[in-house]
């Protein structure tokens, strides 16, 4: 029992025991479970947030990429913009402000992005602002063609040198992309280039042939490198000496602060070379070094060049393999080479514009700012700026005791009425009216100067002209007139001088402050005009010049005188002291004999430019300017607008001679200021404008003398009727009605409308004809032989006097009245139709000339006229339309050129 009650309670114990066992294990496996599902359902989230976080920085690294890749291909467009990193398909010439990096090809980058469109092309906020994690939207693959490219670009013009090697073909054409890149992206003309290519005799330039034309493709032959080195390295001697003159690093930095480019760029390409001597590889190594500072470059291809700075390699292969050194190992896909159309095309189109000269510079370079005109005194000279130097420096050019005058040669066309312009401009706007005087003649036919005279489009006039004489070719009596009118000034200033014991005009200007002394510049266009021919005037004006010229400087009256070739003018040649005192000389392109007889310097010139020498045109003085338009209108109406409101109030026009132009009588200053008088002692009969500095009208007085008769003489019907009406219109002008009496006899047909309307014209007149002119004569005849004195004055205008009819009876009568008639207050002023025919009416041969005291002679030659001329000789007169020779024995050594006044 004890044993069982043991036993029984020991499997109740057991059984407990168990039972617990059970449990816990039941709990163990709850327990594991829950780990389990825990452990799985972590690991899923976790992996989860791993993709999450991956997929997330894979798009961070695609857009940041891309943008990249965005900014490089901007940052390259920037570098290389327009013609310098343009595909060819869309390539064309952009000239560029300043050097740029030029593309060979593409980079290849490691990873080929897929950038969002949005975002590559969304330049601000910078992808690098924005934080790592940032949730992105997946980037999309974009087709090819839209992803941003790359380029490779080599730095060339203003920086360094490029080197080329690997394959041969891809390596020609490279350079060729180079070349027509730098090409394209400067001015024309401002990249030269030398080829030397032994092997292939310039055949790897071919495609720029078009440009030798121009000159700005030269080739050195395969024995000419040494040649081409050392004018290379001479080129980057002068540069630096002369150009860049310590004041500047590089062109390019000149190029920066100046904003000039006073020399091209060279590129020198060599193709290949022999073994370089020792000499050559130093001359290479020395342009390789300092060449890039002074715009020459060298890009090779087939000769060795160790690395250095300011070189860039390029290494020519196909597919992926080619490398530029600047983009590390970055794999480049070199460009094809230019399409051959847009490279023939594109050389060319640069050669007609080298070829056609640079473009015109504004005429504004040369002025002072607005609002500072009329700043400068002209004492002691007269300076202007007229351009600018090849080399950047403004070129002045100055009048003064020394160099006093100038002499201006240049072909025509070749811009010499233009450099005028610029100069009477440059001056125009530096000088004030009462500091500078201009007058100015043009031989030219044509109006070049009529531009400083108001006209009737512009009633505007430069200030400071004071004399415009246009047309006046045949007028060579006008360049008398005004070198005799500078002649008297000349005397005026020398007696000042005299006065106030001074010796030149800023001395004179020292003493005389109040006094009115501006230099005086005279300008006379094609003067050769003036000075051709072995006649009167040509002597005259020679003598005057030479005066002038001589003794002007000192008293500030500066000559300039032009001509399209100044080789063949004898009168000038012929007087070294005259030629000497054309100091300063200015040469336009290919203009001969202006300057000495070694400088060449005009033969080489380029269009719009000048040689300037105020040395006489010795070598050493050559000054080379490029001179700005001044021939546009616009242009020059602003300035001459701009001064013109500016001047003194007193100031008035200037005379303007036009040749072209018949001058009225109504506009003449002498004919507007007669007034009728009582009785005038010596009345005035105005003939016709002479041919003056001042608009003065020739006169003949008419007072009670003997031969104070007129004779028209010629058979030009309406130059005679205009002259007989100016005399009878000025004459009835001193007189009160009824003060005088007049009477018109007309015997031709073809002066009957002129005389009628002469006859209309003036009160109270006389009218006769064939049929009574025997009334008048009659009654004249006895007028002029009376006892009885005259109670006031008549006047007979015979139209065709030589048609007298009545015999001899009526020409008896009509001597009568030539011969007695002046003291009698009875004036003759009659046409004749040939001086024969006066001569007759005189009473033939031998008979005496001197009944007519003064002449107007129109078709008549010269010798004809010497029996009414004093003395053996005869007027130099060669007759020609609408002028005339007037001469009045009372007041003239000699005759005068006149031209009759128009009949309105
Ligand atoms: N510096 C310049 N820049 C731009 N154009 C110019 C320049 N010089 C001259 N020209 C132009 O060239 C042409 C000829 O110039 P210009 O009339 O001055 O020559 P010229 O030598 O006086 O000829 P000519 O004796 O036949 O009158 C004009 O159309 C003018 O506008």
């Amino acid at each position: 029992m004890e044993i069982r009650a043991g036993l029984s309670h020991a499997l109740g114990a057991a059984q407990t025991a168990l039972q617990h066992a059970q449990q816990a294990a039941a709990a163990a496996d709850e327990h594991r479970r829950r780990v389990t599902d825990a452990v799985t359902g972590r690991r899923r989230k976790l992996s989860a947030a791993r993709d999450q976080r991956i997929a997330d920085i894979v798009s961070w690294h695609d857009t940041e990429l891309a943008a990249l890749a965005g900014a490089a291909a901007a940052a390259a467009d920037r570098a290389a913009p327009g013609a310098a990193g343009e595909p060819w398909h869309s390539w064309e010439v952009t000239p560029l402000a300043k050097a740029a990096e030029l593309r060979v090809g593409r980079l290849l980058l490691p990873e080929a992005p897929h950038p969002h469109p949005e975002r590559t092309q969304r330049a601000e906020p910078s992808p690098w602002a924005t934080a790592p994690g940032t949730p992105r939207e997946p980037a999309e693959p974009l087709p090819d063609d839209d992803q941003p490219e790359v380029p490779a670009l080599v730095p060339l013009l203003d920086h360094g040198h490029v080197v080329v090697g690997g394959d041969d073909r891809l390596a020609d054409e490279l350079v060729a992309s180079l070349l027509l890149r730098a090409l394209g992206t400067s001015a024309a003309g401002m990249v030269q280039i030398v080829g030397y290519d032994p092997e292939h005799l310039g055949g790897g330039l071919a495609g720029f042939a078009p440009l030798a034309t121009a000159g700005v493709l030269t080739f050195a032959g395969p024995s000419e490198l040494p040649a081409l080195l050392e004018d290379m390295v001479g080129h980057v001697r002068r540069i630096n000496e002369k150009v860049l003159a310590g004041e500047y690093a590089s062109l390019r930095e000149l190029h920066a602060v100046t904003k000039r480019r006073p020399e091209p760029w060279r590129v020198a390409v060599l193709l290949g070379a022999p073994e370089l001597s020792r000499h050559e590889r130093s001359q290479l190594d020395r342009l390789l070094r300092t060449g890039a500072a002074c715009g020459v470059h060298l890009v090779i291809h087939g000769l060795a060049v160790e690395p250095g700075p300011g070189i860039e390699f390029v290494h020519a292969a196909p597919g992926d393999d080619a490398r530029v050194a600047g983009a590390g190992d970055l794999p480049v896909r070199l460009d094809p080479g230019p399409p051959p159309g847009v490279l023939t095309a594109t050389c060319r189109q640069i050669a007609e514009a080298v070829a056609a000269g640079p473009a015109p510079v504004a005429l504004e370079s040369l002025l002072p700012e607005a609002g500072q005109e009329w700043q400068e005194s002209a004492a002691a000279a007269l300076t202007a700026p007229l351009g600018d130097s090849p080399q950047g420096s403004t070129v002045r050019v100055t009048l003064s005791d020394y160099p006093p005058h100038a002499l201006i040669a240049g072909p025509s066309g070749t811009g010499k009425t233009n450099f005028i312009y610029a100069w009477l401009g440059a001056l125009a706007a530096r000088y004030s009216p009462a500091e500078l005087a201009f007058y100015l003649l043009d031989f030219k036919e044509g109006v070049s100067f009529a531009r400083f005279a108001p006209g009737r489009r512009d009633p505007s006039w430069m200030p400071h002209v004071r004399l415009v004489g246009v047309n006046v070719n045949t007028d060579r009596e006008f360049g008398l007139a005004l070198l005799r009118f500078l002649g008297g000034e000349l005397r005026r200033r020398a007696d000042a001088a005299k006065q106030h014991e001074v010796t030149n005009l800023a001395e004179l200007r020292a003493e005389d402050p109040e006094g009115s002394w501006p230099r005086i510049v005279a300008v006379v266009d094609e003067f050769q005009v003036l000075l051709s021919g072995r006649d009167a005037v040509a002597a005259e004006a020679v003598d005057l010049l030479e005066d002038l010229a001589r003794r002007g400087r000192s008293q500030g009256i500066h000559l300039v005188l032009a001509s399209q070739d100044v080789s063949g003018i004898e009168a000038l040649w012929g007087r070294p002291a005259l030629v000497a005192q054309f100091s300063l000389r200015i040469a336009l392109p290919k203009a001969r004999r202006v300057l000495a007889e070694q400088n060449n310097a005009a033969d080489t010139l380029p269009r719009y430019h000048a040689v300037v020498n105020a040395d006489s045109g010795a070598a050493s003085a050559n000054q080379v300017v490029r001179v700005p338009a001044a021939g546009d209108r616009d242009q020059w109406s602003a300035l001459q607008h701009r001064l013109w409101r500016k001047r003194p109030a007193e100031l008035g026009p200037p005379r303007l001679f036009d040749g072209d132009v018949v001058p009225r009588l109504a506009e003449s200053p002498d004919f507007r200021a007669l007034r009728p008088s009582e009785s005038p002692a010596a009345p005035i009969a105005l003939l016709g404008e002479t041919i003056d500095v001042t608009a003065r009208s020739a006169r003949t007085v008419l007072r009670r003398a003997p031969g104070r008769n007129l004779a028209v003489l010629g058979t030009r019907v309406d130059e005679a009727c205009a002259v007989l009406a100016t005399a009878a219109r000025s004459l009835a002008a001193q007189f009160e009605p009824d003060g005088a009496r007049f009477s018109v006899v007309c015997l031709d047909q073809d002066a009957q409308a002129a005389a009628e309307a002469l006859h209309a014209r003036i009160p109270e007149c006389g009218w006769y004809d064939s049929e009574n002119v025997d009334w008048l004569l009659e009654d004249a005849a006895a007028e002029a032989t009376a006892a009885w004195p005259a109670d006031r004055p008549h006047f007979i205008l015979i139209y065709a006097a030589d048609a007298l009819p009545g015999g001899k009876a009526a020409a008896d009568q009509l001597r009568t009245v030539l011969r007695q008639g002046p003291e009698r207050r009875l004036h003759v002023l009659g046409w004749w139709r040939g001086a024969g025919l006066l001569r007759d009416s005189l009473g033939g041969h031998a008979s005496r000339t001197d009944p007519i005291g003064a002449w107007v002679a129109l078709d008549v030659h010269g010798s004809e006229l010497a029996p009414f001329y004093p003395g053996a000789g005869a007027p130099n007169w060669y007759p020609r339309p609408w002028r005339a020779l007037h001469f009045d024995r009372s007041v003239h050594r000699g005759a005068e050129v006149i031209i009759p006044y128009g009949t309105s």
